[in-house]
C-alpha cells in the first residue's frame, strides 16, 4: 500500500503520499485500493471513522440484511465467502469487508477527516488536510459515498417533544420501544424496515409518508426483482422494463395505493437513475401495513410535548420518534470547487453548455447523458430548492432554472446562510468534525455568494459556535494565540486536539480532574447537589478533605495560568499544547510510555517559557509535544540536569538556581504541583535575581488518594 513521507511545516504535519490518496474506508475505497494495487498503484485510505465499513459497524440496526443478492454486492477481485446465505447479514457483510482488507494489506489511516481538499494548479497535486495533517498527492479519489452524513430534518415543534429522538443511523432494534408508539418519518428501505422490527418487537409504528414512493417485491416468482430488472436491462428499453416491473409488482403485492403508499409517475428504475431515489424492497413490511400494525400517516405538521399533528388534520399521543429521513454525501462541503469546475471534471459539461447535440452521440446517448447530468447536479443543491426542480431531465434547462432559483433567492440565501453562521452552536453530544464541517459548508456557502470573512474573524467565530461550557479552553486559546491571532487554523486544531484528548480518554475518562474546594466535610450535602445541577461539573468522588469534581470543559490549565506536574520519575518534559511553545521542531522524537502502559508518539520539540508564581522566568529546553498527554509534566531528573537544584524536604519542594528560589510547592506522593503562566518571551531572567515571593499551588493539597483516582486516568506519565 501506499506510504507517505513527511515533511516539516510550520504549522500542520504533511504528508506527500506515493499513490492516490482515497477518501473513506467503505466498500468503494477498499475495492479501489484493492484494484489499483493489483495494478501496481499504489494508494493511502483516509478515513474518518475508526473503522472499515463504518456506515456498517457503526450506523445500521442489528436486523439489517441486504436486499439484493450477493452476487450483485461483491466486490471486485475476492468475493463473498461461498457459504455466506443469498442476503447476508450485516456482520457477514462485515466480516467480509475486514477480510477483503486483510487480503489486499490495505491498512487505512483511521480517524482522518477531511476537511478540506483543494486542487493546487502551481504543483498539479492535491492537497487533502484532515486535522492533523495535510497529505499531498496527484490523485484524489472520493469514496466517501452517498450516505456519509445522517439528514436530520427541522420538523417543526421537536424541540419541545419530550419522548427520545432518534436518527436510523442510531437505531438498533425495536426492543427499546416494546409497547411504545412511535413515530418513524419517512418510508424509504430504512423507514419500511424500523417499522417492520418495532412491529416485531410490540411496539405500535406511525409511519409518515409524505410524498409518491415505488414499494417492489424483493423476489419475484423465486427471482430477485434486481436481478430481473438487470436481465430484462440487457435486451429491453428502460421505459418497458419499468413498466414490467411494476405489472409483476402489482400481481405479487397488489396495488399500493389504498395502503396510503402512491406511486410516483416516473418508473422505478427510471426514477433510480434521474433523481437517485432508491425503490424500497419489500421485506414484510407491507403485510404489516395491511394488516393495521404499521400505521401510514401522512406528514406531520407539528410535534407536541407528547404527540404529533399531521396535515390531514389527525392528531395522534406518541412516545418516541425515528427519523429515517435518509443521509447525503459530505463531499460538497470538503472539496473545494464549484459545481461547473466539476462538470468538466467529469465530462458532464456537454448537455449543459453545448448548443446541440454532437455528432458522435446518438439520440439515445445524449439523452442518457442528459439524464445522469442532472442526477449528478440534483447533488449539489438544498432540499428546499430541489422541489423545484426535481422532475427536470433536460441538464441545459434545469442549470437554467437552478441559476434563476439561486438569482432570485440570493439575497434571502445571504441572509439565511448568516443566520445560520449566527445560530451555529456545537452540541455536546455531536462530534467536533462534524461541527467542523458544518461551520465550513456555511463559509464556503456564503464564499460562493462573494461574502468572505477574514482569517481572524473565521477563527474566532468557530470558537464562538461553543458552548458557554467552553469559556476557559475558548479563552486559553485566545490568550495562547501568537501575537493574540486566532486563525482559523489554530481554532481547528485546537479543537480537534481536544476532540482527539476527550475520545483517547474514552467516554467515562473524558474528564479532567480539578481540585475544586477544600475543608468540605462539613458541607458536603447541599454543595453536592448545587453542584450536580450544573450539567458541566459534576461531583463524582470525595477523596478526604477535597471535592473532587469530573469538569467536561475545563483543560487542566486555568486561562492563561497552566498546571505543571513535576515529577521525579519522569525523564522527559512533556505538554499537549502546541501553543505553548515559543520554539518548535518537528518530527519523530520518539514512542513515550503512558500510564496504563500504552505507548503514545512525541510528534515535536521544542523550548517553552513559563513565568512562575513568583514573577521568575523558567525556559523549559526540550520540551516533546506530545498531543496525547493529559498533564503539562516537568522532569525533576531534567531540571537537575540543567544545573537547577531540586530538594524536597518533609513533604515541601524547591526549585532553586544559585541562591535564587524559582518555585515551591508541597510534596503530594511522588509528584508536585506547580502553577505557571506561558509566556512567549524566550529570555531567561533565571540569572537576574528577583524577589523569592512564595506561592500557593491550588493543587498542592492534593492527596494521595487524588493522585491514586489521576493515575487512574491515565493522566500521569510513568
Ligand atoms: N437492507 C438494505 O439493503 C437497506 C438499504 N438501504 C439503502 O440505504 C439508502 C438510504 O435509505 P434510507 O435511510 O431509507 O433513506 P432514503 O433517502 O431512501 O429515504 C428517506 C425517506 O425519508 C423521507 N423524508 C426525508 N425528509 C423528510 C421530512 N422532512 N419529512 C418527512 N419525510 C422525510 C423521504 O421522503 P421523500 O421521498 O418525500 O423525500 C424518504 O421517504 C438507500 O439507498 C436504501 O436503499 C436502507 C435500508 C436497508
Ligand atoms: O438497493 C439499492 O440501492 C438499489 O439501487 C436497488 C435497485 C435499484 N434499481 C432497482 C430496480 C429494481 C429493484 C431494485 C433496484
Amino acid at each position: 500500500m501506499g506510504s507517505c513521507k513527511d515533511q516539516e511545516d510550520k504549522q500542520m504535519k504533511c504528508a506527500y503520499v506515493d499513490g492516490a490518496i482515497i477518501v473513506g474506508a467503505g466498500p468503494s475505497g477498499l475495492a479501489v485500493s484493492a484494484c489499483l494495487s493489483q495494478q501496481g498503484v499504489p494508494s493511502l485510505i483516509l478515513e474518518k471513522s475508526d473503522c472499515i465499513a463504518s456506515l456498517w459497524q457503526h450506523k445500521t440496526y442489528d436486523r439489517l440484511k441486504l436486499h439484493l443478492p450477493k452476487q450483485f454486492c461483491e466486490l471486485p477481485l475476492f468475493g463473498f465467502p461461498k457459504n455466506f446465505p443469498k442476503y447476508p447479514t450485516k456482520q457477514q457483510f462485515i466480516d467480509y469487508m475486514e477480510s477483503y482488507a486483510l487480503h489486499f494489506s490495505i491498512h487505512p489511516k483511521f480517524k482522518q477527516a477531511v476537511l478540506k481538499a483543494v486542487f493546487d494548479h502551481s504543483s498539479g497535486s492535491w492537497k487533502v488536510q484532515t486535522q492533523d495533517c495535510e497529505y499531498i498527492s496527484k490523485w484524489l479519489i472520493v469514496a466517501t459515498g452517498e450516505n456519509a452524513e445522517p439528514v436530520k430534518p427541522e420538523i417543526f415543534g421537536i424541540d419541545k417533544f419530550n419522548g427520545p429522538v432518534v436518527h436510523t443511523s442510531e437505531y438498533k432494534s425495536g426492543s427499546v420501544f416494546r409497547n411504545k408508539r412511535v413515530l418513524v418519518v419517512g418510508c424509504g428501505n430504512s423507514g419500511m424496515e424500523v417499522s417492520l422490527d418495532l412491529c416485531r418487537n410490540n411496539a405500535i409504528p406511525h409511519m409518515v409518508v409524505r410524498n409518491t414512493v415505488h414499494v417492489l417485491p424483493r423476489e419475484m416468482f423465486g427471482f430477485s426483482t434486481f436481478g430481473i430488472a438487470m436481465a430484462l436491462l440487457k435486451w429491453l428499453p428502460l421505459k418497458l422494463v419499468d413498466k414490467l416491473l411494476l405489472l409483476m409488482a402489482n400481481i405479487t403485492l397488489g396495488s399500493t395505493e389504498q395502503l396510503g403508499l402512491r406511486r410516483p409517475k416516473t418508473g422505478p428504475i427510471e426514477l433510480k437513475n434521474v433523481t437517485g431515489k432508491t425503490p424500497v424492497l419489500d421485506v414484510g413490511a407491507l403485510s404489516q401495513i395491511k394488516s393495521g400494525k404499521i400505521k401510514v400517516m401522512e406528514n406531520v405538521k407539528e410535534i407536541t410535548r407528547n404527540g404529533a399533528k399531521f396535515t390531514d388534520g389527525q392528531e395522534k399521543e406518541i412516545d418516541a420518534i425515528v427519523l429515517a429521513t435518509g443521509y447525503k454525501s459530505n463531499v460538497p462541503s470538503w472539496l473545494q470547487g464549484k459545481m461547473e469546475d466539476f462538470l468538466y471534471v467529469k465530462d458532464y459539461y456537454l448537455p449543459v453548455f453545448a448548443e446541440r447535440k454532437p455528432e458522435d452521440k446518438t439520440n439515445v446517448e445524449w439523452t442518457l447523458l442528459h439524464r445522469q447530468v442532472c442526477g449528478y447536479i440534483r447533488q449539489w443543491i438544498d432540499d428546499n430548492v430541489l422541489n423545484h426542480v426535481s422532475e427536470e431531465t433536460h441538464a441545459c434547462s434545469l442549470w437554467n432554472k437552478f441559476e434563476q432559483l439561486y438569482a432570485r433567492k440570493a439575497g434571502n440565501n445571504k441572509l439565511l446562510l448568516i443566520k445560520k453562521l449566527i445560530c451555529l452552536k456545537y452540541k455536546d453530544e455531536t462530534l467536533l468534525s462534524d461541527h467542523l464541517n458544518a461551520y465550513h459548508v456555511i463559509l464556503n456557502q456564503l464564499a460562493r455568494m462573494n461574502i468572505k470573512f477574514e482569517d481572524e474573524r473565521q477563527g474566532l467565530w468557530l470558537l464562538g459556535t461553543l458552548p458557554d461550557l467552553w469559556e476557559i479552553f475558548r479563552t486559553s486559546i485566545s490568550n495562547s494565540a501568537p501575537n493574540g491571532v486566532v486563525t482559523m487554523d489554530l481554532a481547528k486544531s485546537n479543537i480537534m486536539n481536544e476532540e482527539m484528548r476527550r475520545k483517547s480518554q474514552g467516554p467515562s475518562q473524558s474528564e479532567v480532574l480539578v481540585i475544586e474546594k477544600r475543608g468540605m466535610s462539613q458541607s458536603r450535602g447541599p454543595k453536592n447537589k448545587d453542584r450536580s445541577k450544573n450539567k458541566s461539573n459534576r461531583v463524582s468522588a470525595i477523596i478526604d478533605d477535597f471535592l473532587v469534581v469530573y469538569d467536561d470543559d475545563v483543560v487542566n490549565f486555568a486561562c492563561y495560568e497552566t498546571n505543571w506536574v513535576i515529577d521525579s520519575g519522569a525523564s522527559i518534559h512533556a505538554t499537549s499544547r502546541r501553543d505553548f511553545f515559543t520554539s518548535y521542531t518537528f518530527g519523530d522524537f520518539g514512542d513515550v510510555k503512558m500510564g496504563n502502559n500504552g505507548l503514545t508518539k512525541a510528534v515535536g520539540m521544542g523550548d517553552v517559557c513559563l513565568e512562575t508564581n513568583n514573577g521568575t522566568m523558567l525556559l523549559l529546553k526540550t520540551v516533546k509535544y506530545i498531543p496525547d498527554i493529559h498533564l503539562n509534566l516537568i522532569s525533576a531528573g531534567k531540571l537537575d540536569d540543567e544545573g537547577f537544584c531540586n530538594t524536597s524536604n518533609d513533604g515541601h519542594w524547591k526549585l532553586t538556581k544559585g541562591s535564587m528560589i524559582v518555585a515551591r510547592s508541597k510534596k503530594c506522593s511522588s509528584l508536585y504541583f506547580m502553577q505557571a503562566k506561558v509566556s512567549d518571551c524566550i529570555i531567561n531572567t533565571m540569572e537576574n535575581e528577583s524577589t523569592t515571593e512564595l506561592w500557593r499551588s491550588r493543587l498542592s493539597h492534593m492527596s494521595e488518594k487524588g493522585l491514586m483516582v489521576l493515575a487512574k486516568n491515565n493522566l500521569i506519565l510513568e
